[in-house]
């Protein structure tokens, strides 16, 4: 049982976790703890949002947690550990959402063989539809990962892959529903320079993109079959992806997770 969790770094990610946490009743708002460097605004904003704890001391959140969310860009990570590692011990979780950075590392950062779960959510978790992947370091047993199997799963679906893996889940779902995201503005832009309101766009292609999604869980046939299910022979659909085609976006996705998946591993090299 979780008596308390704490959130060191809260940005982006520790609001969308926090929010799928407290909309599933995995833990009640007073267990949970968030701290950030510096920015005493967005801790006020979370406390009165959320109605979490908010400290500026990441020792107190940290201490006596049983779960603590490191939820801090690269670059802080170093600083973000080394400002709690005297008061964590072997019975606590870590869990780190930081991109690319191996559990290996972030136990070099530590004095103490402290159990560490590396997971790569996505900003879905708000909404309860994270993809969240998640690994183990070599000092977490079953129980840790079957705890952040049970975080995560309250916020989405979560799936243990092999550490290798994760420079790649970065790719596709950590950094996923920004490509999705960008597909969207192009069609909206489009219809709206071709005179539809930007609401009716909106709706219609939001709708399209959760029908598709459950096409694709819900089906049998692969996407490209799928696809094909669309696209009639001289029709409107044939002529969008010769488009596409044209401009060579099937290849530049490909690029686009390939460069997604360096970057991992470049942020992973710098702590
Ligand atoms: N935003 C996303 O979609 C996803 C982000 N991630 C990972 O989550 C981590 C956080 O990302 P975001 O939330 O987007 O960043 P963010 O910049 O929104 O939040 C990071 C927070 O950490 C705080 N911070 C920095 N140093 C600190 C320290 N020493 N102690 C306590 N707090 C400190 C900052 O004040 C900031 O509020 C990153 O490592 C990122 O790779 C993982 C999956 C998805
Ligand atoms: O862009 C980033 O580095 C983070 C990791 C995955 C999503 N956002």
């Amino acid at each position: 049982m979780i008596e308390k969790m704490a959130f060191i770094g809260a940005g982006s990610m520790a609001e969308s976790i926090l929010t799928g946490i407290l909309a599933s009743d995995f833990l009640a708002k007073e267990r949970i703890y968030v701290t950030n460097k510096s920015d005493h605004n967005r801790l006020a904003f979370l406390k009165d949002h959320y109605a979490v704890k908010q400290t500026d001391d990441t020792k107190e959140a940290a201490a006596g947690a049983d779960v603590v969310v490191i939820a801090v860009k690269p670059h802080d990570l170093e600083d973000a550990v080394t400002s709690i590692k005297d008061c964590l011990n072997a019975d606590q979780l870590l869990i780190s959402v930081v991109a690319g950075v191996s559990t290996d590392a972030i136990s070099g950062l530590l004095d103490q063989k402290i159990p560490i779960v590396r997971a790569m959510p996505n900003t879905s978790s708000a909404v309860g539809q994270s993809a969240t992947a998640v690994t183990r370091g070599d000092f977490a047993g079953a129980g840790d990962l079957q705890t952040a199997l049970a975080l995560f799963n309250t916020i989405g679906t979560a799936t243990e892959v092999a550490e290798t893996s994760m420079h790649t889940v970065t790719a596709i779902s950590g950094s996923g529903p920004a490509y999705v995201y960008y597909l969207v503005e192009a069609m909206e832009k489009a219809a709206v320079q071709t005179g539809l309101d930007y609401d009716t766009a909106h709706d219609l292609i939001t709708q399209t993109i959760i029908g598709a999604g459950e096409m694709l869980q819900t089906s049998s046939l692969s996407p490209s079959e799928l696809r094909d299910k669309i696209t009639s022979p001289g029709g409107t659909t044939q002529a969008g992806l010769e488009k596409l085609d044209d401009h060579h976006v099937q290849a530049g996705v490909e690029k686009c997770v390939e460069h997604a998946r360096e970057r991992s591993v470049e942020l992973g090299k710098k702590l």
